[in-house]
């Protein structure tokens, strides 16, 4: 994807009944008035406070029997202005501050935080990684823990043994690879034999070993990720530049639900040596598969730790850290010939997010032992690097519920933090006009740089990002797969094979004929030729993997999505987030705004609320979260054309009856089909649906064929 890729989130409904205890009061206020329905067609739903005294709702007529519906945008609006005391500021410019989650500029390198180097070239050559991020930096040495060598940081104090560790770091900052590199370079190193000695650390361990870590994510397209990356990392040749041999026997794997069960089985009997997984799908082995061997488990990473702990995960892993604790009871190192001197002794448990912040004290009693919380942000390394207590473990369950006792005070507090460098916006618009404002927004975002007024983009190379001018080094056509690629592929085919599936709540689907990879669509004239995707939870595994594949790679987009996408999806080159739905939980503001500006690449975005929602800037704010205003006006200007001149209302009122008539035009139409024209019985009436669906179904209607899975009878 280059610079026209944008994402849209549109909140689920159960997100909206997520409020943290912190902003307690304001955030009931805020999911009183998403939960009071006070969204989002044009007419019915706009509050009474809101129109002038006096005056009516916009006209819904009846003609032939049917409701009309016939749009008065720009009369009857509340006025925004007084109610908005931000808007007055609109144009002072807010400077944006350095990036923040770029890779470092000092002479650090991965291998003076201890990577191996034949790993570090490796890695330069596949992922053009040169320098660690900052969060890189000071949590590698960390895990790398009795294991590293040479390591050239002085400014972190880094414990002799293997820790527990939290690590929290913005999006986009690198904590896959954080959590990653450690695990890969001490299986690695423990599989290579010098030219000339026999190394001391090296084991004869080999697949069979059984599951040597696990990875944790809360989706099944992060899981999908974090398998390519690690297939990246263990691609390396089996001879390194010194003369060193590796014997390959590191196997990695992704057990998810909606995938094919008995396969999965299958290769957890050969051997899954790091396994990445989603929460259910690894219980369901951990219960059920008698060949799945995790007597030898070292790691265990959360990533996403926080939603993992969210309703409906939380049970779910403690079973897990249960089973694990129980089958790992009672090993010692050195009771297996398989051990290596480079592995930690016992479990080390990992846990990750942009946004761990109370939730940490919370898990860190049930699944983390003497835990040391390293952040990513911050001038002072020492103090991001800080033991939540400094009491020396004592292994086993009881020490596990000690900790719980006596942590909870010393995690340190933190403020929500994105980018220093995206750039935040809200719009503050009435509910009749969002839908075009929408359709304004992403026109302007295309249809300007079509013509050329935005002619540049941004591309990564190396270790600081070149502005191209259009044309110049564009997109490799039939470039080589990359392997994170091709894993998800061969994930996506095994799923294609499995004649049915499951949706993101365990429920069974059909894999129907409409799983046919989906084909993007465009809105005729307001969007030429701009390609949208969907990827929500209701879509069926294959839909999806294919949808997040085929976006990762298009040369320019909008992928319209729930939340399903809002957690760790790296899409390098997306560049505007548009929330259209205010999330109830600021958490996932934080992760949704961070699908972009990842790495230290610029982006922007931008929040849609309600004149109702105005306290949500209040709650944003107590965050140091300061988006600024657009006006809703000039959002609409993107609408205009040049015959137009300065008004957008003629070609907002056109688009808004447009999108009127087609819901209309379709409701006839489904009623008759329905109906049968037997004189049946009566049609139920659907509503009109004013949530993200409608607007989705509505834009995608308009102008081509949907995605949406058929749903079972
Ligand atoms: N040191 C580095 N140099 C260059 N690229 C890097 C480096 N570290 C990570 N990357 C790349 O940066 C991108 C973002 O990394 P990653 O997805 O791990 O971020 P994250 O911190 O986990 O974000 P999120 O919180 O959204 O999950 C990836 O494409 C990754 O390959």
């Amino acid at each position: 994807m280059d610079d026209d890729g944008l994402i849209m989130n549109f909140a689920p409904s159960s997100g909206r009944l997520r409020v943290k205890k912190n902003i307690q009061r304001k955030e009931r206020k805020l999911a009183a008035f998403v939960s009071a329905g006070g969204r989002r067609t044009s007419d019915v739903r706009e509050k009474q406070s809101d129109r002038p005294v006096g005056t009516a709702t916009p006209a819904t007529k009846v003609m032939h029997g049917k409701p009309q519906v016939i749009s008065s945008l720009f009369s009857y609006n509340p006025e925004i202005r007084k109610k908005d005391p931000a808007v007055k500021d609109a144009t002072k410019k807010k400077s944006l501050s350095a990036p923040s989650n770029a890779p470092v500029s000092d002479t650090t390198t991965f291998q003076g935080i201890g990577i191996d180097s034949d790993l570090v070239a490796h890695m330069t050559d596949k992922l053009g990684a040169q320098k660690p991020t900052q969060i890189q930096r000071r949590a590698i040495p960390i895990l790398l823990g009795p294991s590293r060598r040479q390591v050239v940081i002085d400014d972190i104090e880094v414990p002799d043994e293997d820790v527990d560790a939290v690590v929290q770091a913005e999006t986009g900052s690198g904590k896959t690879l954080t959590y990653l590199l450690p695990i890969v370079n001490r299986l690695i190193l423990s599989s290579t034999t010098d030219a000339s000695s026999t190394n001391a650390s090296s084991t004869s361990a080999k697949r069979s070993v059984g599951t040597l870590a696990i990875v944790l994510t809360p989706t099944r397209e992060l899981a999908q990720q974090v398998l390519g990356v690690l297939q990246t990392l263990l691609s390396l040749p089996p001879c390194g530049t010194t003369g060193r041999r590796r014997s390959h026997w590191i196997v990695p794997g992704v057990v998810i639900g909606g995938d094919k069960k008995k396969s999965e089985k299958a290769r957890l009997r050969k051997g899954v040596n790091v396994l990445v997984s989603t929460p259910g799908r690894l219980l369901d082995h951990l219960q059920n598969t008698k060949s799945f061997e995790i007597e030898n488990l070292r790691w265990l990473v959360l990533d996403e730790a926080d939603r993992l702990l969210d309703l409906g995960f939380e049970e779910t892993l403690r079973s897990i850290v249960t089973i694990l604790d129980e089958r790992t009871a009672g090993r010692g190192r050195g009771t297996r010939h398989e051990d290596s001197d480079l592995w930690p002794g016992t479990r080390q448990t990992v846990l990750c997010s942009a946004t761990l912040r109370e939730d940490v004290r919370r898990l860190a009693g049930t699944s983390l032992r003497n835990p040391v919380f390293i952040r990513g942000q911050g001038e002072e390394g020492v103090a991001s690097v800080k033991r939540l207590h400094d009491r020396s473990d004592t292994a086993g369950k009881k020490g596990r519920e000690d900790v719980n006792a006596m942590d909870v005070d010393d995690a340190p507090e933190a403020k929500f933090s994105t980018p220093n460098q995206l750039k935040q916006t809200y719009v503050l618009t009435p509910a009749k006009l969002r839908l075009v404002a929408l359709a304004a927004m992403l026109r302007s975002c295309f249809v300007t740089r079509q013509s050329g007024m935005e002619s540049k983009r941004k591309r990564w190379a190396g270790d600081s990002y070149e502005e191209e001018e259009d044309g110049e080094n564009e997109e490799d056509e039939g470039e080589e797969e990359s392997p994170e690629h091709r894993v998800l592929r061969e994930v996506l085919k095994a799923q294609k094979d499995e004649p049915t599936a499951q949706n993101s709540n365990g429920k069974k689907v059909d894999q129907p004929d409409a799983q046919l990879p989906p084909k993007p669509f465009a809105i005729g004239t307001v969007l030429p030729d701009v390609p949208l995707y969907r990827l929500h939870g209701e879509l069926a595994q294959s839909i999806r993997t294919q949808v997040y594949l085929d976006f990762r790679k298009a040369a320019t987009g909008v992928l319209f999505c729930t939340d399903v996408a809002a957690r760790g999806l790296d899409l390098p080159d997306v560049t505007r987030i548009i929330q259209y739905d205010a999330p109830a939980d600021l958490k996932d503001y934080v992760h949704r705004v961070g699908r972009t500006a990842r790495l230290g690449r610029q982006g922007q975005a931008t929040l849609f609320l309600l004149p109702s929602e105005m306290e949500y800037l209040d709650v944003l704010k107590a965050q140091e979260l300061k988006p600024e205003p657009v006006k809703v006006e000039s959002v609409l200007m993107g609408l205009v054309s040049e015959a137009n001149g300065k008004d957008f209302q003629t070609p907002a009122t056109e688009l808004q009856n447009t999108f009127e008539r087609y819901v209309l035009a379709d409701e006839k139409k489904r009623d008759e089909e329905k109906d049968g024209g037997k004189g049946g019985k009566a049609p139920k009436k659907r509503k009109l649906d004013p949530s993200a669906e409608f607007a989705i179904g509505d834009l995608s209607k308009m102008v081509g064929p949907t995605t949406r899975k058929k749903t079972r009878k």
